[in-house]
Parts: C-alpha cells; structure tokens; sequence
C-alpha cells in the first residue's frame, strides 16, 4: 500500500494562497483566519509554473468564451512569474470547513466574516468590466479527494511523509 492510500484525506485541505494576496502583503493574516479553524502546516513559497496552474485550473481553461476573459491568458498573467504560497491545512472535515471561511468566488457577495469578504478588494462586477478573473486572494480544496488531487499538483511526488506528521487532534474534535 503506498504511503497516500493510507492518508484520511478528510482531515487534509491544500491552500493555494494567491498572488495578489502575496502582492497586498496580506499572507499572514489571512493565515491568521485560518489558523482560527484549522492547523496550518508545510507554508511554502512558490513560483507556480504553467503547467501546475494548467492542472490546478484544468476546469477553467475551456471556458473562455462561456466567461469572455482568454482564460489560459489570464491565468499565466495572474500566476506565472509571480510569488505564490502553498500550505496544508488539518483539522476534522478540513476541506469544507475551510471552504466555509472563504466565502464565495466574488468578493463582493462574500460576508464579514470571511476571507475573501474581510480582505479581498476585487469584484466580479470589476473584473468582468476589466475582462479579468476575479482576485480573491486564496483558493482551497473543493472536497477531500480535490485535496489529493491538489497535493499532488502542489507537493507531491516525493513529499507524501508530509502527511504523516503525528498532529494530534483534542477530544472535541479540534485541532491542537
Ligand atoms: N465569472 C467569473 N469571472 C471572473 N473570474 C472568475 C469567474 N469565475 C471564476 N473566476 C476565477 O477563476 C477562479 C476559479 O473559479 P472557481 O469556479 O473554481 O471558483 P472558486 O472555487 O471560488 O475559486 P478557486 O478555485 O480559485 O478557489 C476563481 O477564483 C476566480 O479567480
């Protein structure tokens, strides 16, 4: 059995903190908020090449004409040859907790208390107007088998130990 068939990916999300949040120097309160509901492990620093956005946003890339932006444009502007960042989060049902945080693609439906409502400063109105995606700060995974699918775009292979770090959880299910 490989080392990822015995990971509980229920407990798994992958981060992807976006340039612009990078760019606005807002990673660490943004991690901040995540810390509030999940543990936060592995915050790596990267340069995402075309290939991993290409993979990432696999689902975004026929729908050019649907959205009326050059999606596989706008994604090498927005990702290639900018600074990103890339975590783990742990914790019980990490994927949709985390996903709750976010709020919705567009910033401007997205509550208070939610990353990209609190922090991020886009719209879709905005982007649209300016035939743009839409700079929302963060991603995380849809679901669990998305955060596999994402570890492996982001970490793997060769860094699947990474989820074997022992993070023990409190009895009401927290994290640590
Ligand atoms: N209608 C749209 N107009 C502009 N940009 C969009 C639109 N829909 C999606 N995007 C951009 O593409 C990204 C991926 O879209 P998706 O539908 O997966 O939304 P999401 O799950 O909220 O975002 P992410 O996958 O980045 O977490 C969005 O985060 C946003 O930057």
């Amino acid at each position: 059995m490989s080392t990822l068939r015995r990971v509980d990916w229920r407990f798994w999300t992958v981060i992807l903190i976006k340039p612009d949040c990078l760019a606005r120097d807002l990673l660490d309160p943004v991690l901040a908020m995540v810390e509030q509901h999940l543990r936060v492990l592995h915050v790596t620093k990267v340069y995402p090449t075309q290939a991993q956005i290409f993979t990432h946003y696999a689902d975004m890339l026929p729908r050019s004409a649907e959205l009326r932006r050059d999606v596989p444009a706008e994604l090498t502007r927005i990702y290639v040859g900018r600074q990103a960042a890339v975590a783990l989060g742990y914790g019980p049902d990490a994927a949709r907790r985390l996903r709750a945080l976010l709020g919705p693609t567009d910033p401007a439906a997205a509550g208070p208390d939610t990353i990209r409502g609190r922090y991020a400063a886009d719209s879709l109105a905005k982007a649209t107007a300016e035939g743009r995606l839409i700079d929302n700060l963060i991603h995380s995974s849809d679901t669990s088998d998305d955060a596999a699918a994402d570890f492996a775009t982001w970490f793997g292979p060769g860094n699947e130990h990474l989820l074997l770090t022992p993070t023990p959880i409190l009895a009401n299910g927290d994290p640590q």
